[in-house]
């Protein structure tokens, strides 16, 4: 197993070609004249929006931000925690997070203009449920900007 996550590893910097400053919270997350005029094709986003927003709206306004990055009829691939409430970013430094149920992650990308083409729900295992956060599950939603 660690020799395919080596390979893995080398195949994903082989064609990493930079990397740029992003903040979700602009409303164009990042400069422009990094992408073409129509947008990027297809947009990851991981574990990044409910853990930088206080509440619903504002993660609402992030996902319309890094939305206006993405082209028309381009793919996202949104992968998040849901009903977290805090994750641990240093001993003691405890980082809140907005707790996001199912049907809020489908009504908030049905909001931004998506159509949601998959969503699979991770529950956690008791077993993973270590203390340094309170998530319950992990998304993985595929949509597609109508
Ligand atoms: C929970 S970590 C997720 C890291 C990584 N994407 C992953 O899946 O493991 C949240 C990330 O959001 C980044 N972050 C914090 N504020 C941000 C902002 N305003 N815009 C974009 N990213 C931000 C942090 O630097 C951190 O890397």
């Amino acid at each position: 197993i660690s020799s395919a996550w080596a390979e893995k590893a080398t195949r994903l910097r082989s064609v990493v070609s930079d990397v740029l400053p992003v903040d979700v919270h602009q409303s164009f997350p990042l400069s422009p004249e990094f992408l073409p005029p129509s947008g990027a094709d297809c947009l990851v986003s991981s574990f990044c929006l409910e853990s930088v927003s206080h509440d619903l709206l504002s993660f609402n306004h992030a996902l319309g931000h890094i939305s206006s990055l993405l082209k028309k009829g381009g793919y996202l691939l949104l992968i998040g925690a849901l009903g977290e409430s805090f994750y641990m970013g240093a001993p003691g430094l405890y980082i809140p997070v907005v707790p996001l149920d199912e049907s809020q992650v489908c009504a908030s990308l049905k909001a931004s203009g998506y159509e949601l083409l998959q969503l699979c729900i991770y529950h956690l295992p008791p077993d993973m449920k270590v203390g340094v956060d309170d998530v319950t599950a992990v998304f993985f939603a595929k949509a597609k900007k109508v």
